[in-house]
């Protein structure tokens, strides 16, 4: 392959160790000796710039605080390295994501939630405000936080036989803001709506029909492909008056989404909280 890792950071434990410093500065969680180069990969094509952000968590690839922050640090890269586009996807074979772990859900502590939901945040605001063109190259099962993520790119391609969706409502968890304008800037209100409040996981035809995604693919390689000939139609476009444009179009969302983060953060912790959320989770985890 053409693929060339991104240079590691010089020095990993000065990474950590400052994020570590960070998070006691502002009185958070210290997750320290994770290496979250491994978690989330990010390789760059020297032949056309694109950067591929892999989710590498195995057996799901659910997030945890770790996988969150790795991903945060992933999109810092590829911002950094301007790249010419950005294709998401997973290490897994047949499985994109399978949202939140559960087990950072399930009793959890309330200071690592906060964090969690703040991380994600941020998460947010870098790839659904990014200004190079991003795709998801969606492999195999994406339901939850995955398909969210997959939503604030510009394009997706997922295979066949996998299904998609936010299927919150089925866990009783109730569907954030943020989420809503996510899927809104993609589907319509009506879909948006049929979509969430039922917690319909879509087939990969049926995904197609709603416009949930652009295209279906045979396999993996053939939804990586169709993600890079999607990116080179921005090709000769130029870029900073591309990304000026896709910023104006989702400007109003950012806007609101910042307006009310604390907000967000108290409801998401209310509703992970609630006993009818915690006996699902108990329920799934066995317990
Ligand atoms: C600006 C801020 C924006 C904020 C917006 C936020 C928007 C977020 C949007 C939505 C959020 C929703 C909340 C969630 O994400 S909750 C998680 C919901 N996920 C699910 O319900 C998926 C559950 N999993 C499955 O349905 C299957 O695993 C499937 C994906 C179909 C794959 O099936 P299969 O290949 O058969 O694999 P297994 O089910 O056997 O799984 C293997 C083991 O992994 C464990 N597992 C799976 N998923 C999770 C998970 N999410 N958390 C923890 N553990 C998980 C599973 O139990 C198996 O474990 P074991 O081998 O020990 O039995």
């Amino acid at each position: 392959m053409l693929l060339r890792q991104f240079t590691r950071a010089p020095n990993n434990m000065n990474l950590i160790r400052r994020i570590a410093t960070n998070a006691i500065l502002k009185n958070q969680t210290v997750t320290t000796n994770i290496d979250y180069n491994q978690l989330v990969l990010v390789d760059v094509n020297d032949k056309n710039g694109y950067a591929t952000v892999t989710l590498n968590r195995p057996p799901v690839n659910s997030f945890n605080l770790e996988l969150m922050m790795a991903l945060s640090r992933a999109l810092d890269q590829v911002e950094r390295n301007n790249s010419r586009g950005m294709i998401l996807t997973s290490i897994i074979p047949n499985i994109f994501s399978t949202g939140f772990d559960i087990r950072e859900l399930y009793q959890a502590d309330e200071r690592r939630l906060r964090e969690f939901w703040s991380v994600l945040q941020d998460c947010w605001f870098k790839l659904y405000g990014s200004t190079y063109p991003t795709a998801a190259s969606i492999n195999g099962h994406n339901p939850a936080a995955g398909c969210f993520f997959a939503l604030c790119c510009e394009y997706r391609a997922m295979v066949r036989n996998s299904k998609l969706g936010i299927s919150g409502a089925r866990l009783g968890i109730s569907i954030p803001l943020p989420m809503i304008y996510t899927m809104r800037s993609v589907i319509s209100t009506r879909q948006t709506e049929l979509a969430l409040t039922t917690g319909t996981l879509f087939t990969s035809d049926d995904a197609l029909k709603v416009g949930l995604i652009d295209d279906i693919a045979t396999d993996r390689s053939d939804a990586f492909a169709k993600c890079e000939a999607f990116l080179d139609r921005f090709k000769d476009i130029p870029p900073v008056s591309r990304g000026y444009t896709k910023r104006s179009v989702r400007q109003k969302d950012m806007e609101e989404i910042a307006a009310n983060r604390q907000r967000d953060t108290d409801e998401f912790v209310r509703a992970v909280l609630n006993p009818e959320a915690q006996s699902s989770f108990a329920a799934f985890l066995g317990k």
